[in-house]
């Protein structure tokens, strides 16, 4: 079983049929330098995240142009998580741990093995997905799960499998990868960011949260 993110969440309805599916945690997107459908501004982030009942982690997704603007971001949003994308030192990481006492997960590409060993020890957890030259995630296309698999085993933090995964695929890339969470946007939505709460559902199905005990 992994646990499951169901990310880049823009309206009410979607976030309630993230958390109707039974979701672990819910991302919402805001402060990212590429253009994406799934962006919203801080106070619309802050209103969807107000609204994630307990036992759900409400994460802030973000590329802020500073660590110091991360910390803002925290206090104006009031997220549980932190999603940080893109270029960070290890002593940026801690000092908006530090700062925000928050749980901060670091998204890495997963074809760059030596920049999530070098973050392992700073992070609360590690996403491995498949970002684009700036970083961003969302990009809905896949890696090679056997490798993530391989690298997740050399990891102390946990790692959450993401880029590209479906309701159709999440069941095999958990089966070979193993990962302690998985993570989607794209691949739960229509093509104007709107989620398809029938393809949220099998997904959070799929990645084994109904799975029979023997
Ligand atoms: O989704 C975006 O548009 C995005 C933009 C900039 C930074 C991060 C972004 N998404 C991050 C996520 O957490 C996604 O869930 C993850 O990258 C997987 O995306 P997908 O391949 O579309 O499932």
């Amino acid at each position: 079983m992994a646990r499951v993110k169901i990310c880049g969440l823009t309206r009410d309805a979607d976030l309630r049929a993230a958390i109707d599916a039974g979701a672990d945690a819910v991302g919402v997107i805001s402060e990212v330098p590429v253009d994406s459908p799934r962006e919203v501004d801080p106070a619309a982030a802050a209103e969807l995240l107000a609204a994630v009942p307990p036992f759900v982690t409400a994460t802030l997704v973000t590329m802020p142009e500073s660590a110091e603007r991360a910390v803002e971001l925290v206090r104006m949003i009031g997220p549980d998580a932190l999603q940080l994308h893109g270029e960070w030192t290890p002593d940026e990481i801690r000092y908006v741990r530090a700062e925000t006492e928050r749980k901060v997960l670091l998204a890495v590409d997963a074809d760059d093995p030596a920049r999530a060993e070098e973050l392992d020890a700073v992070a609360d957890a590690l996403v491995l997905d498949s970002t684009d030259e700036s970083g961003a995630g969302g990009t809905g296309e896949t890696h090679d799960w056997e490798r993530a698999g391989d690298l997740a085993s050399r990891l102390t933090s946990p790692v959450v499998l993401a880029g590209g995964l479906t309701a159709d695929t999440v069941a095999e890339a958990v089966r070979v990868a193993d990962p302690f969470a998985v993570d989607v946007a794209s691949g739960v939505e229509f093509t104007d960011g709107r989620k398809d709460h029938n393809a949220i559902a099998r997904f959070v199905a799929n990645a084994g949260r109904e799975m029979e005990l023997a």
